[in-house]
């Protein structure tokens, strides 16, 4: 099946220094791909970059492909169109991405008008509807409102409503609750698992919180230093990582009914990336390393359908899983 998105070797240099190291990742329409890793892995910037929202100094190169279509190089006209249309965005901090002089109304009708061929009363019904489906109540009244006579969950679903509005095939919820208490969280992952499965939209969920992911993503790709190091669906990566970086976040996970936590418990930091180790990036802090480790850095190669990790136990990882004794 041809993937609704597809990015291949993805890189990005900030003034020299390179934050994404060649990224390779794909989504089928309808699917939910979660993206976990520790803070810096360049989650944000891999859909930043492929969406076109990087500064103009970052020096970009790769493909990202939406329906076969290239987007790397294509004119700002073509991005515009892209994001908010068919593609729709959400980010961590909700309040800073709306006006606060401009009702809902206002800023909900401005994105339907630049997105959808709606004329007249049809604009107001349709902005209506969309506050309705994210769960504010009265919404004919609300619609009136401004910003700040939200809290902080309902300005989080408002912007779900906006990043509805272009009837997108692929939303990115880039951190979507962290800045939400816990309660709250649980409900607005829970409205985006709602949507998505109704609209049949594919989803990326960029969070640092493996739990999360697990419960809302049918595959989760994990990044470390500006590459993806291993991809698999979910229940298979929870059940057996193979990644060394993948196994050590599972196993940093609290029980499932206990208390969240970040993610913190393998020793050690990301390097920087103006100082990248030589070899596998996460060799200086793998409690596997051998000495092939710091001589190469892996590729993603794949182990078993749908399955790929970047590591030099790949090749022995995909013949335990085929039953294949070792030579
Ligand atoms: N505009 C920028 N200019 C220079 N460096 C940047 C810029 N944006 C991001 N970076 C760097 O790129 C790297 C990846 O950042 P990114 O925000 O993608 O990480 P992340 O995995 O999303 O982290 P977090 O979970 O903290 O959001 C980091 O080292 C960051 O400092």
């Amino acid at each position: 099946m041809k993937p609704l998105v597809s990015i291949e070797d993805l890189r990005v240099a900030f003034n020299g220094v390179p934050v994404l190291r060649g990224v390779d990742i794909a989504l089928q329409k309808g699917e939910a791909v979660g993206l976990v890793g520790e803070s810096g892995s360049g989650k944000s910037v891999t859909w930043l970059a492929a969406l076109g929202l990087l500064p103009r100094h970052a020096h970009v190169s790769g493909s990202v492909r939406l329906d076969g279509r290239q987007l790397l190089g294509a004119p700002d006209s073509e991005f515009d169109q892209v994001r908010g249309g068919r593609v729709g965005m959400i980010f961590q901090d909700p309040a800073s991405a709306l006006n606060p002089v401009l009702t809902i109304r206002k800023q909900l009708c401005e994105a339907l008008a630049l997105h959808r061929d709606l004329q007249g009363n049809a604009v107001k019904a349709e902005a209506r509807r969309l506050l309705d489906l994210v769960g504010i109540p009265d919404a004919g009244r609300r619609l009136e409102a401004y910003p700040h006579e939200f809290s902080g969950g309902q300005v989080q679903r408002i912007m779900i409503a906006m990043a509805l509005a272009g009837n997108p095939d692929l939303l990115i919820a880039d951190e979507p609750t962290t800045a939400l208490d816990a309660t709250i969280q649980a409900q607005i992952l829970e409205l985006l698992s709602t949507v998505r499965r109704e609209l049949g939209m594919a989803m990326v969920l960029i969070s640092h919180d493996l739990g999360v992911v697990a419960e809302n993503c049918d595959r989760v790709a994990v990044m470390y230093a500006g590459r993806i190091v291993e991809q698999a669906p979910s229940n298979q990566l929870f059940a057996d990582p193979v990644h060394p970086y993948a196994q050590g976040l599972i196993g940093a996970l609290p029980p499932l009914d206990g208390p969240r936590r970040r993610l913190t418990a393998i020793p050690g930091t990301v390097p920087d990336p103006a100082h990248m180790p030589g070899g596998c990036a996460f060799a200086p802090r793998c409690a596997l390393v051998t000495d092939a480790c710091g001589l190469v850095a892996p590729t993603l190669a794949p182990i078993a359908d749908d399955r790929s990790v970047a590591c030099v136990r790949a090749e022995a990882s995909r013949r335990a899983l085929l039953g294949i004794a070792a030579e």
